[in-house]
């Protein structure tokens, strides 16, 4: 393999890349990997309510995660064969109470999560959070942050204040920012007769949210263009969200590159959201047809959303997280997929000789451009890719995938 591994660096090497510096900064990223892939989004509430607010989990694989030890094992399982810095996404649906304890999201305490502070400890990982405003009797008509109804719009506030208690609780407690990000699905399935009442209402309500300052945490809201059963209107718009974060400093714009339309990139907003903000949140999903949330793969699209990332030299600014749930897969698969190919789209990127190819775009020699870009594309990245895994100490190809399918054979085939 190291034999390889010099051929192909010498290859790069040829085009002015410097591989070593690449992988040096790879290693260094870290990647927000969701809870909710190991579970469907069911979280421990145990409350009987469907998964709700316009999402769809589809699919039977058998061995789901059901309470916390599950959850935590088959991620440990996961973290275990994806190289390189990572983070742990939680949603609030994921609180960990005790036998019999009853907190409703609205009285939910940094308590609740302190077994996932102690997995974060023990895994050396940091966590993200988020507030989670859906499959709950409290949404009423569809709707939580706007609601025309004070009991029902306080009721969210109170979660929205709740959450970001526990994040700064959680920062603290790990010594790194927690990014809260406030999606919520509210919206329409038919033509409104009011639409600026229900954003002026989500105003209100992210105000009173937002009015503590809070150590350690890095807020942002998640805009969407429409969700299945609210297809008509979304409260929570782009460009309602984009005014909101560019108004109120402190409050950042989180992209996720399936909730716009089909022919919308979203890594052509990267570089425009970098000119104005100093962070820049993502969910990274593979939108199929609508938000349909299946497992990211080495796309073209991905790989233009590392690039602009990478050649913007906005590893640190760009906060990368992954949102994907395929029910029909085995999801620890679905995780280690996921996230690799997350990060080999970054060390594809990092392997392009970015400097000269924005060179070649202000001298206007886009020929010269266009055969670079092509010839980039079947230099031996997988031997680099390889070289990697390697060096962080877990199986570069699918001698990953036995050990997955060994676990399954021993653990989650076991599960009812
Ligand atoms: C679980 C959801 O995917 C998540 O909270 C939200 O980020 C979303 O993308 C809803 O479509
Ligand atoms: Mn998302």
């Amino acid at each position: 393999m190291e034999n390889r591994y010099e051929g192909a660096k010498r290859r790069y090497e040829e085009l002015g890349v410097d591989v070593e510096q690449a992988l040096e900064k790879l290693v260094k990223v870290p990647v927000s990997i969701h809870c909710w892939q190991g579970d469907d989004v069911t979280g421990f509430e145990n409350s009987g309510e469907a998964l709700s607010g316009g999402i769809q989990a589809t699919g039977n694989y058998p061995g789901k995660a059901r309470n916390f030890e599950e959850l935590t094992a088959d991620f440990e399982k996961a973290l275990s064969l994806i190289p390189g810095k990572k983070r742990i996404n939680l949603h609030a649906s994921y609180a960990v109470l005790e036998p019999g304890e009853r907190a409703d999201r609205n009285a939910l305490e940094p308590r609740h999560f302190e077994k996932w502070v102690e997995f974060a400890k023990r895994n050396n990982i940091g966590i993200d959070f988020n507030p989670t405003f859906f499959s709950h009797p409290m949404i009423r008509d569809n709707l939580t942050l706007s609601s025309p109804d004070e009991t029902v719009r306080r009721f969210w506030v109170e979660h929205g204040i709740c959450c970001r208690r526990i994040s700064s609780y959680i920062a603290q407690q790990l010594g790194s920012p927690v990014l809260c990000n406030v999606w919520i699905p509210d919206g329409y399935k038919d033509i409104p007769a009011d639409r600026l009442s229900p954003r002026l209402r989500l105003k209100k309500s992210l105000d009173e949210i937002f009015a503590e300052e809070l150590p350690g945490v890095i807020d942002c809201v998640e805009s969407k263009v429409f969700g299945i059963g609210m297809e008509a209107y979304t409260v929570g718009s782009a460009e309602f969200y984009l005014s909101y974060a560019a108004s109120h400093p402190g409050v950042y714009d989180l992209l996720d590159n399936g909730h716009y339309h089909p022919t919308e990139m979203v890594s052509d907003k990267i570089p425009s959201l970098l000119a104005f903000f100093d962070k820049v949140p993502l969910h990274v999903t593979r939108p199929v047809r609508w938000d349909s949330d299946h497992v990211v793969l080495l796309e073209d699209e991905l790989k233009e959303i590392a690039k602009e990332i990478v050649r913007n030299d906005a590893l640190d600014r760009v906060l990368i997280g992954l949102d994907f749930f395929d029910a029909s897969v085995n999801r620890i698969s679905a995780w280690i997929v996921g996230t690799r190919n997350m990060q080999k789209a970054l060390l594809y990127a990092l392997l392009q000789p970015a400097e000269k190819m924005k060179e070649l775009q202000d001298k206007a020699e886009f020929t010269e451009l266009m055969m670079l870009s092509e010839e980039l594309k079947t230099l031996p990245f997988g031997d680099i890719w390889e070289h990697y895994c390697d060096t962080q100490h877990v199986p570069a190809t699918k001698v990953w995938f036995e050990e997955v399918r060994q676990y399954e054979m021993d653990v989650l085939s076991r599960r009812g």
